[in-house]
Order: structure tokens, then C-alpha cells, then sequence
């Protein structure tokens, strides 16, 4: 029996970089007879094509899937569209239809990018995971325009409760109790209710765990990011607040580009995308970043398809590549290697590690 893998290219560089990722994927001896991909439209180019950002045979096949690779979605053609309709609207979708409540996004500097950080790291590292609360939050609140005294006035709730909050914990002590043990509760509870709620379920949680716990309001961990990247294992965070530091994070490591994620459920079903967005700006000249989107690969095969080896490999093959200085225009500028030869050295490394 072959695994089924849905893949969803997007929009802008999503295609570019999804292409790479399938090249990497495949490269790994014997995997064209583990896994079957079938690709759906999917974001603003699904809405071209069907009047529908998310359309229904794209849902069929994601929940018919046992993982899903995403590339990403959106751009300036689609931006005048209402709210719903927009391709972000279709991923927020996604993530909700798929019920991926926990996102996973690793940060971690490559030892030969750290003179390349914008920050001063000398012999610090930076090594921590963001646990994001995913399908809850600010982002699915209700929401409305409305015009109150003769002007407009719009309107975004934020709710949580306590069964959505409790299983990101959950999931961030699980993860922490397999590197040190710490994690950082990064709130606004000074201010929010949700927050205040937050910082009550994690006090419980962790009350039953070896797992030690801090709380930092998210302005402070905003500027914390960049003076001390270090001090942190583990930040478990709100929808919002985790997609926000997640962008920080990027820059520190060196790009944006870099950074993969994994989105998974209770049910096992899992979404795999790069932490970046669609790069309009940079979309069809071949010099977006694939390597984000290979990392998310290499998370797919080790929570997906429990193929830890497989994962490691590419792992492996991204970090050869890095240090032999195969590096795209967003790290080293002008002189930086096309999407293209990037995934075709990556390709090639995993070709040689695998067999
Ligand atoms: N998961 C998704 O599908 C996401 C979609 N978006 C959407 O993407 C569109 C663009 O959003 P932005 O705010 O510009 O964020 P973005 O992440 O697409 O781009 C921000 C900056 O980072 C650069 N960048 C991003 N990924 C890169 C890569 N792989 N290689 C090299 N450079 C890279 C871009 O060129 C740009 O300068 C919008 O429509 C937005 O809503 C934004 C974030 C996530
Ligand atoms: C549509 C956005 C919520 C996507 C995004 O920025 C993200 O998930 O990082
Ligand atoms: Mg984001």
C-alpha cells in the first residue's frame, strides 16, 4: 500500500518551491514506490479557475490524504476580493476542515549562517521550537463591518477556550520533554482575557509535568527574539501572536525562507507548508528559497509517515548545501543560486546519502 500525499502548490513562488521540494522528496531511494502525490488547485489560482478559493474536490482529496504539502497562497491580484473569498480565507479553511489545532515551526540557525544573522550572536545559538495554537484565536473570531454613528467601524473577536488552549499545551510540554524541558508562555495577559486564560491552563498543566514554564508578555518576547535568542526552548503562543514572532524568527536565522513548519490534528491527518507566504514580489524568476518547503518535507515524512531516516537524510542533504555555501539571493545577494540548482543540489545530496 502507498501513502497518498495531497499537494497543494498556491499561489506566487508556491509553485516554484513545491516543484523543488517533489524533486527532494524523490530523490530518496525507493520513495516513488511508498507514495502517490496528487496535486489540487488550491488559493487564488483555484479562485481563477473555479470562483472558489478552497473548492470541493480540493477538500475531498485533502481529507482523503494521510499528509498534505502545501506551498503558499495569495498575492496582489486577489487582494480587492471580500474577506472570504480571499485565497487566506481558503487556508484558514484548510487548516480548520483538516482540524491541525498545533503548529510546529523549528527555529534553528545553520552553524555556517550565523555571521550572516542580522543579529550579534557570537557564541550563542539559536535552537527553539514555536508551538502555535492554530484554528482558534483572533484569525476565527466573529467578525463584521458595520457603519456606528454615521461611520465605519469593523469589528475582530477574539475567543478561546479552554479545551483549545489545553491541547496546545499539551503539545508544547510534549515537545519540550524531549529537549530541556522548558517552555515560555508568550501572552498579552496584562491586558486580554484570553491571555489571562492561557496563563491559567498552562499553570495547570504543567503543575503535573516535569516541564518548567515562564510567561513573557509578547512585546517583551518581541524584543527577547533579538536580544537573547538563546534563553528560549519552547514558546507555545496564540494563533496571532505565533504567526507574528514566527516572521522574527526568520530573519534571525538568516531568512525567512528557511523556515519549514508542520500543522498537525488529533486525528494524525497533517498539513506541511514553509512558514513564509507567496513572495509576489519575487514569484516566477526562480530565485525564491525552496529550502523552508523541503524542511516541511522532512517533518512530513517523520510525523506523517513515521519515516525518521528518510527525514534525516534530507535534513542532512539541506545542511550540506548550506555549508558548501549553496545559498539563494535572500541570504547571500546577487550572487545567490537559482531555486532550481538549490533543489537539484539537495536532490543530488539525498540521492548520495540514501543509497
Ligand atoms: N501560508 C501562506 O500561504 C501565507 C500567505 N501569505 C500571503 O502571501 C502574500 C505575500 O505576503 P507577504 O506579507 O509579502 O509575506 P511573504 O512571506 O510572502 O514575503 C515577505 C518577504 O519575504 C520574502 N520571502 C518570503 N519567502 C521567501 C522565500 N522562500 N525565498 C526568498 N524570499 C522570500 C519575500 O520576497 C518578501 O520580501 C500575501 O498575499 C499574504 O497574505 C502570507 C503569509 C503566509
Ligand atoms: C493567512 C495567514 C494567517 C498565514 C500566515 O501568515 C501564517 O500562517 O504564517
Ligand atoms: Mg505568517
Amino acid at each position: 500500500m502507498k501513502y497518498n500525499i495531497a499537494v497543494l502548490r498556491g499561489d506566487g513562488i508556491g509553485s516554484e518551491i513545491v516543484e523543488e521540494a517533489i524533486k527532494v522528496l524523490f530523490a530518496i531511494k525507493g520513495m516513488k514506490e511508498k507514495i502517490d502525490l496528487k496535486e489540487y488547485s488550491f488559493g487564488g489560482c483555484a479562485y481563477d479557475k473555479f470562483s472558489h478559493a478552497f473548492p470541493s474536490e480540493t477538500k475531498e482529496g485533502v481529507m482523503k490524504a494521510d499528509a498534505v504539502l502545501l506551498g503558499a497562497v495569495g498575492g496582489p491580484k486577489w487582494n480587492e476580493l471580500p474577506l472570504e473569498k480571499r485565497p487566506e480565507s481558503a487556508l484558514l479553511s484548510l487548516r480548520k476542515t483538516m482540524e491541525v489545532f498545533c503548529n510546529i515551526r523549528p527555529v534553528k540557525i545553520f552553524d555556517s549562517l550565523k555571521n550572516l544573522s542580522p543579529i550579534k550572536l557570537e557564541n550563542r545559538n539559536i535552537d527553539y521550537v514555536i508551538v502555535r495554537e492554530l484554528i482558534s484565536g483572533i484569525y476565527f473570531g466573529n467578525k463584521n463591518t458595520e457603519t456606528i454613528g454615521g461611520e465605519i467601524a469593523a469589528k475582530d473577536e477574539m475567543f478561546y477556550s479552554e479545551s483549545q488552549i489545553k491541547r496546545a499545551i499539551d503539545k508544547a510540554i510534549e515537545i519540550a520533554s524531549k529537549r530541556n524541558n522548558k517552555i515560555t508562555l508568550v501572552d498579552k495577559a496584562n491586558v486580554l482575557e484570553t491571555s489571562r486564560l492561557w496563563r491559567k491552563v498552562a499553570k495547570e498543566k504543567v503543575r503535573d509535568s516535569k516541564t518548567e514554564i515562564d510567561y513573557m508578555y509578547v512585546d517583551n518576547a518581541a524584543m527577547q527574539v533579538i536580544l537573547n535568542p538563546d534563553k528560549f526552548d519552547v514558546i507555545v503562543t496564540s494563533n496571532m501572536f505565533g504567526d507574528i514572532i514566527s516572521d522574527e524568527s526568520g530573519a534571525i536565522v538568516g531568512s525567512i525562507g528557511l523556515l519549514p513548519s508542520a500543522s498537525i490534528s488529533e486525528s494524525g491527518l497533517g498539513l506541511y507548508e514553509p512558514i513564509h507566504g507567496s513572495a509576489p514580489d519575487i514569484a516566477g524568476k526562480n530565485i525564491a528559497n525552496p529550502i523552508g518547503t523541503i524542511l516541511s518535507v522532512a517533518l512530513l515524512l517523520r510525523y506523517s509517515l513515521k519515516m525518521d531516516i528518510e527525514a534525516e537524510i534530507i535534513e542532512k542533504a539541506v545542511e550540506n548545501a548550506i555549508n558548501n555555501k549553496i545559498l539563494s539571493k535572500d541570504i547571500i545577494g546577487e550572487s545567490g543560486f537559482s531555486t532550481c540548482e538549490i533543489g537539484e543540489y539537495i536532490a543530488n545530496e539525498v540521492k548520495n546519502l540514501s543509497n
